[in-house]
């Protein structure tokens, strides 16, 4: 019955809205890169740097990710990086992807803010022509850095506002809220930008009570722990603001004990719009529908959570009403396929 439930949630076509281009970067592609660039890293084999992905928090993992992010260095990186998650998750049947990337992390390392991201975007078009994923792209802000520090990259990104249609919030949230940069934001929103906020992960309801009224974010990237306050669960609700949930990276950075104690089914009955997603796939042990697996392995999910989940990701995306009406057609088609399926 379980196999029955992941074969129909592998198939589904779906959209993944929390992914960090810069955490999908494989291990055996950072050997790659840095032979290419000599780059030299603390590891002397693919196998050595995967022991060391045991993380006991958020800034455990987040030291690596920088560390192995310094493998890129030209546009090319940046374009071979993107292109790999996209032929990835083409096989997981993501239609649409809307993704982060972290320009702080690149530009304190030297590298121009254009390299990166004419990388990026020149992988995104030739993913959505080779492989049919529609894209959005989000330029993330690093929150242990300063609020002038976002401004700057905010002034950098003015002539490419054509590429980028939103800004997030991403890094050590402990210490670093979200009204830190609710001015940067603002600016942003009067730019035209989108805005979400990763808030929820490891800090406290506090902080996505701050993202939702002091940043005005349009979604919430982790959320975890809004379950902690009611009240801030009926808002949510409410509001119908889409949390983007990332259940294998939660396991990873101990954000919960085991799987099945994810909570990801309580979202879902509390009428919370949930969706399931990868953060750092070559991180946290998986891509979407790896995480779809994980879960459905762990909890008592039904045919009726996989679709919420999978509907979820169109509505919660930035996609026109438009597109996500086509998307939702298409979905509605595979799971017709489905009709004559008992899944109990
Ligand atoms: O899961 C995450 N949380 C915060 N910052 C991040 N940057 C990459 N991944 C993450
Ligand atoms: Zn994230």
């Amino acid at each position: 019955m379980k196999r029955l439930l992941i074969d129909f949630a592998h198939s589904l076509p779906k959209a993944e809205l929390h992914l960090h281009l810069e955490g999908s970067l494989e291990p055996e592609r950072m050997f790659m890169l840095a032979q290419r660039n000599q780059v030299t890293l603390p590891y002397s084999s693919t196998d050595e740097l995967k022991a060391a992905y045991s993380f006991g928090n958020l800034q455990a993992f987040l030291d690596l990710y920088y560390q192995g992010m310094s493998v890129l260095i030209t546009e090319q990186d940046f374009y071979d990086l993107t292109y790999d998650y996209l032929t990835r998750i083409h096989q997981d049947n993501v239609i649409h992807t809307e993704v982060f990337f972290d320009p702080q992390g690149h530009l304190e390392r030297g590298i121009d803010f254009a390299t990166q991201i004419n990388g990026i975007y020149r992988a995104l078009e030739d993913g959505q022509r080779h492989y049919g994923i529609s894209f959005k792209l989000i330029m993330s802000f690093l929150r242990h850095l300063s609020e002038e520090s976002a401004f700057e990259t905010l002034e950098l990104a003015l002539p490419y506002l054509d590429k980028i249609s939103g800004v997030g919030l991403d890094s050590s949230e402990k210490g670093h809220p979200p009204e830190k940069f609710a001015r940067v934001f603002a600016r942003a929103k009067a730019l035209g930008l989108k805005v979400t906020v990763h808030a929820g992960e490891e800090e406290p309801p506090e902080y996505v009570w701050q993202a939702l009224n002091t940043v005005k974010t349009d979604r919430v990237d982790h959320g975890n722990r809004s379950l902690e306050d009611p009240k801030l669960i009926q808002h949510l609700a409410e509001h119908r603001y889409t949390l983007t949930v990332c259940p294998l990276s939660n396991l990873k950075l101990c954000v919960i004990g085991s799987m099945d104690e994810h909570p990801i089914i309580r979202m879902l009955d509390q009428d919370l719009q949930a969706t399931l997603n990868s953060d750092d796939p070559a991180y946290f042990g998986g891509y979407v529908n790896d995480n779809f697996t994980a879960v459905i392995n762990a909890l008592p999910l039904t045919h009726a959570h996989i679709l919420t989940l999978v509907k979820n990701s169109f509505t919660g995306s930035w996609m026109t009403d438009e597109e996500k009406d086509a998307a939702l057609q298409r979905l509605e088609k595979k799971v017709d396929e489905w009709s004559h399926t008992r899944f109990d």
